[in-house]
């Protein structure tokens, strides 16, 4: 059981609401100027990862105090609820055991009295061998050929991590061509169909549960495609693999069980990239690439269930965001790759995120009365530079960005590398230091401007600066960089949830909506008007049934 402590009554709570008095006032220019060693002490250094947030608006007493929040929220107790087992998914019954899909073989983590670690051993040694085989085309298609792409049939959880993971690591992948179908908008699988070639392609069915409308859909769709092609009803078998905790439903299907590759109800959909679900990326990258991006998510969390809440990575941004969300009133979260194969991380994380903690009820059923979970977005830098980040620089909102860059780039092309760089560089220490009145009426002097055009332009110039954001550097993305990173949001997350106190492992918000599309899909059928619903709805059915 999670402990449920209300963090806006704890003796934290009300120093950290005094305190913030103090600190609002400062500009993070003063908090450098006065304080020589902040950049060494508000930065950590985790294998090849830089984790610099020496640009927020805290100071010794803010992380001092932020700390004391966690430990009377009783963190320490929820980490090691997780690490052990615990069903800490209260409200599913289940526990949360991602952190058990990069363990160590020998590792012990038991669930009701078995070993999961073995169990999560055995799914990858069968994925390797799978993975080998198709990518050294040994495994045939039902003409005999070897397989030449892949799609991946899934969504939400069973999309999202595969197509981040994949994409980011594209620089070290094979010669398999990937795809990913999710919507149910019959494009997506229509235009991916036209690219492939029933005789060489592999279709995954990656389904946690195997009963998600779109994925069944648009496996059905492929399967019908495949069977149209002129392929067997044996010929399934070499063609089609299911990833899932469901073999009921897969055997139904007509997937061989052979070719199932199974996962746990104690891994959560948006957590599930590191089990069965990552086998396109096992497949995309090889094997031995897959097992280094697990090693370097367990190195995080090593680092997390260890280390010092004062140099642990995790704790560290959770409690900077709680701070932002809770004391400053932040209502988003930017996420800022400077790298452009890491393109679908912020969409990664929106799920990961924003269905943990988008939560208004706390671990006792109650409504809360606090903000939780911000609202995730963010592109690849430059690309951002040159759309939103107006607003992140002059507008009226705080929007603490989290930068990511690796110093090596895995294209050195001419001086790209070190443009993108130089940007990077350049963003946080504009968005820290803004330009003073003086400064602009400087410049606009020196451009030659007279007193009467500077006077006007000057306050549209001025950036008032001292707004916050965590740097993260990495040495180069390698699957083990990105592993270790990937799992530090993961845990950023817990945390925030656990000082929410919400239950950060369900996703209850997502079923309402399902049910309403299945009661309103048959009254589709006909032509006649439908009258049941609102006023809006009725009248957005019957425009539709007029015009279809
Ligand atoms: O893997 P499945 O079972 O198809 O679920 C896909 C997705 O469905 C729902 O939207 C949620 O439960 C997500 O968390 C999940 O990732």
């Amino acid at each position: 059981m999670l402990p449920t402590v209300n963090f806006t009554e704890t003796a934290a709570y009300k120093y950290l609401a005094d305190h913030f008095i103090s600190i609002n006032e400062k500009n993070l220019k003063q908090l450098f100027a006065e304080d020589d060693g902040r950049f060494e002490k508000f930065s950590l250094l985790f294998e090849d990862i830089l984790v610099d947030y020496s640009k927020n608006r805290i100071d010794d007493t803010t992380i001092a105090l932020l700390i004391q929040l966690a430990r009377e929220c009783k963190l320490d107790d929820a980490i090691k609820a997780m690490f052990e087992g615990d069903k800490i998914n209260q409200t599913e019954g289940r526990e949360v055991l991602h952190v058990a899909l990069r363990a160590p073989a020998g590792a012990e983590i038991l669930v009701n009295g078995k070993n999961v670690v073995e169990d999560v051993h055995a799914v990858l040694a069968k994925m390797e061998k799978f993975s080998n085989a198709i990518i050294s085309g040994e495994w045939k298609g039902y003409t005999g050929k070897a397989i030449t792409d892949v799609v991946n049939i899934g969504i939400g959880g069973s999309d999202l991590g595969p197509v981040m993971v994949t994409e980011s690591l594209k620089a070290y992948k094979n010669h398999l061509k990937m795809h990913f179908v999710s919507n149910i908008d019959g494009t997506h699988i229509a235009e991916t169909l036209k690219l492939v070639d029933p005789e060489t392609t592999l279709f995954l069915i990656a389904s946690k549960t195997f009963t998600t409308q779109e994925t069944m859909t648009n496996a059905n769709s492929a399967r019908t495609w495949f069977l149209d092609k002129g392929a067997a009803q044996e010929d399934i078998a070499k063609h089609f693999a299911a990833l899932s905790t469901n073999s009921k439903d897969v055997a139904a299907f007509g997937i061989d069980t052979a070719n199932m590759f199974e996962f746990w109800d104690w891994v959560g959909g948006r957590y599930s990239l590191w089990s069965a679900i990552g086998l396109p990326i096992s497949l995309s990258i090889g094997f031995d690439n897959f097992k280094e991006l697990l090693a370097g998510a367990h190195a995080a969390d090593e680092h997390f269930e260890t280390a010092e809440f004062e140099i642990n990575i995790p704790v560290i941004l959770g409690l900077i965001g709680v701070w932002y969300i809770n004391f400053f009133d932040a209502e988003t979260q930017a996420i800022l790759p400077y790298d452009q194969y890491m393109h679908r991380f912020a969409a990664y994380f929106q799920q990961g995120d924003m269905e943990s903690n988008g939560k208004h009820v706390d671990r006792n059923g109650k409504e809360i009365s606090y903000e939780t979970g911000p609202v995730i977005w963010g592109e690849p830098g430059t690309n951002g530079q040159h759309a939103f980040y107006q607003l992140i620089h002059q507008g009226t909102r705080l929007i603490p960005c989290d930068f990511i860059a690796p110093a090596q780039s895995l294209n050195p092309l001419g001086d790209h590398h070190p443009i993108l760089l130089s940007n990077f560089f350049a963003q946080t220490e504009a968005l820290m230091n803004g330009k003073t009145k003086e400064q602009v009426v400087a410049e606009l002097h020196k451009d030659g401007k007279s007193t009467a055009e500077i006077e006007e332009l000057a306050p549209f110039k001025v950036f008032e600066g001292n707004r916050p954001t965590n740097s993260i550097l990495l040495k180069k993305v390698t699957p083990f960089s990105l592993g270790s990173l990937i799992a530090f949001y993961e845990h950023k997350i817990f945390v925030q949830g656990i000082i929410w106190n919400i239950f950060s492992f369900d996703q209850w918000g997502v079923e309402l909506g399902k049910q309403l599309a299945k009661s309103i899909l048959p009254e589709l059928g006909d032509d006649k008007a439908v009258s049941t619903h609102d006023g809006s709805t009725n009248g957005l059915i019957n425009q539709y049934k007029a015009w279809r």
